[in-house]
Formats: C-alpha cells, structure tokens, sequence
C-alpha cells in the first residue's frame, strides 16, 4: 500500500494520535447512526412487530445513499487522498460502519497502541471476541506499527496465538510494535490484552512492497 507521508516516531512526539479521529460532519454521523443499527439489529426482540418496517426504511436509506454514489473508481481516488487509509479502513475508519472504530497512538517506544471494547457485532464464542475480528485489529495495528517505525509493508504471514477467550463489553489493549528488519522482511508483533492479561499475540511478516493509490 502507498500510504503517503505519514508521522513516524522520528518526527512526532510519544502519544501522537495516529488514526483519523471521528470528526462533527454529516459522513461521520451517519457512519455512527448504521454503526449503532447494526448493533441495534443484533439486540432488538426477534419479533419486534416493526422489523418489516425497519427493513423498508433501511433499503430507502440505501437505494438514496446509491443513487448519489459516483463511479467506484472516481471514489476510490477520492477516498485515498488526504489522510486517505485511515479514514474508511475496516478497524480504525470513522467513515466504515464496521470499523469498532479503534484509536491508535504512537508511543516513543516505538510501539502503537489504543484501547478499544468491542460489542455484540464482534461476537465469536459466546460473550467472547470472534477470533478472526481479533487478528483484523491486530494485522492492521501491526501495519500501523510499521507506519510509525517508519517503513511498512504488506502482511505475507500472519501467526496468531489465542492464549484465553478475549472478552467482549471490557476495555481492551491492542498493541504492536516492529521488532526487526532485514532487507524487504519487516517483523513486527503485538497482542490485545484485558484486564492485564494477554488474550492474543501475534508475530507478523510483513514485505516491503506498494500498492499505488488510484489516481
Ligand atoms: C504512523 C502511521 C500513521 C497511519 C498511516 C496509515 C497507516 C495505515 C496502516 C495500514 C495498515 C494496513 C495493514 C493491513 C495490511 C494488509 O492487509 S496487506 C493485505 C494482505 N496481504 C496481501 O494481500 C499480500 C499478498 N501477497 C503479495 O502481494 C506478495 O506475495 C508479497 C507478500 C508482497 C511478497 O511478494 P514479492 O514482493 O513478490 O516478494 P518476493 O520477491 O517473492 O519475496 C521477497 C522475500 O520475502 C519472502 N516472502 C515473500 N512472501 C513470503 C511469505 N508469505 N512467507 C515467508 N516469506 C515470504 C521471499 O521468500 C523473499 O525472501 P528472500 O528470497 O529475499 O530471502
């Protein structure tokens, strides 16, 4: 990935904020309404007498946000200018409902870290994170890591360790930091803890390599 010009712990100070904080504009809002329906949806009463409303007025709200929607590819250029990732990506973007939306700062250590609680849409085993929605935050936090350190790549390899079911509705630390480099092999790890204990680690592979932005 191009991911442009970017702070790195070489420029900027110890608890820099990284990703793009959610800002008071229309995009942003509705990003949180169909953040709090999706939530919404997963709790409501399964016979709530309304649903076949609800689905209505969903599917208007979808047909008037397609019926304003530019071409894929002229949107694409849009949506990698400026700040670009982080932005709309599916962990930290303010402008994807899926994204929890995590938080990351860099720290003079060199690592980067945010504390996140993740809810019902995240759920894997009963009241637990789902283990996969666990390695996306921490494949991306690891790239964001690399970002911070100051060269970065593309994920080749991936090995995560579920040491105890992480657990949902508590306050959770994803960390990462980049441990080596050799030539194009960048090695970087991270993990997410709760309540001081390490529910996932990870060792990641990443090789230096870019994919350009759409222009
Ligand atoms: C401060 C910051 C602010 C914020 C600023 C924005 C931050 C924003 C952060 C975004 C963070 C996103 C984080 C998500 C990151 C993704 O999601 S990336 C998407 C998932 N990954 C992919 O799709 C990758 C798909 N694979 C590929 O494209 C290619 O296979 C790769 C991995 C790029 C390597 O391809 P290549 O360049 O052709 O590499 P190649 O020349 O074959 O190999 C180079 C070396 O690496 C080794 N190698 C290659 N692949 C592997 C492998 N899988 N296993 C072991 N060794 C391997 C080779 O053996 C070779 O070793 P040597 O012979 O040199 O010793």
């Amino acid at each position: 990935m191009d991911l442009g010009n970017h702070p790195t712990v070489e420029s900027h100070s110890d608890g820099t904020v990284l990703t793009s904080a959610p800002q008071d504009t229309p995009v942003d809002r509705a990003t949180a309404a169909a953040r709090r329906v999706l939530e919404a949806l997963l709790l409501t009463d399964r016979a709530n007498a309304n649903l076949e409303r609800v689905a209505e007025e969903l599917n208007g709200i979808a047909e008037h946000l397609e019926q304003h929607a530019p071409e894929v590819r002229e949107r694409m250029v849009d949506m990698w200018s400026g700040e670009g990732v982080t932005r709309h990506d599916p962990v930290t973007g303010p402008e994807n409902a899926i994204a929890p939306p995590l938080v990351l700062a860099g720290m003079a250590d060199g690592s980067v870290r945010g504390e996140v609680t993740l809810t019902i849409p995240y759920q894997g085993p009963p009241g637990c994170v789902h283990g996969g929605v666990s390695a996306l935050l921490l494949d991306h936090t690891l790239g964001v890591a690399n970002a911070w350190a100051g060269k970065d790549g593309m994920t080749a390899q991936l090995n995560v360790r579920y040491h105890r079911p992480t657990p949902l509705f508590r306050p959770l630390t994803v960390q990462g930091r980049q441990e080596s480099v050799d030539g194009r092999k960048i090695h970087t790890i991270g993990s997410i803890t709760a309540d001081g204990e390490v529910c996932v680690s990870v060792e990641g592979l990443f090789i230096d390599k870019k994919v350009p932005r759409p222009r």
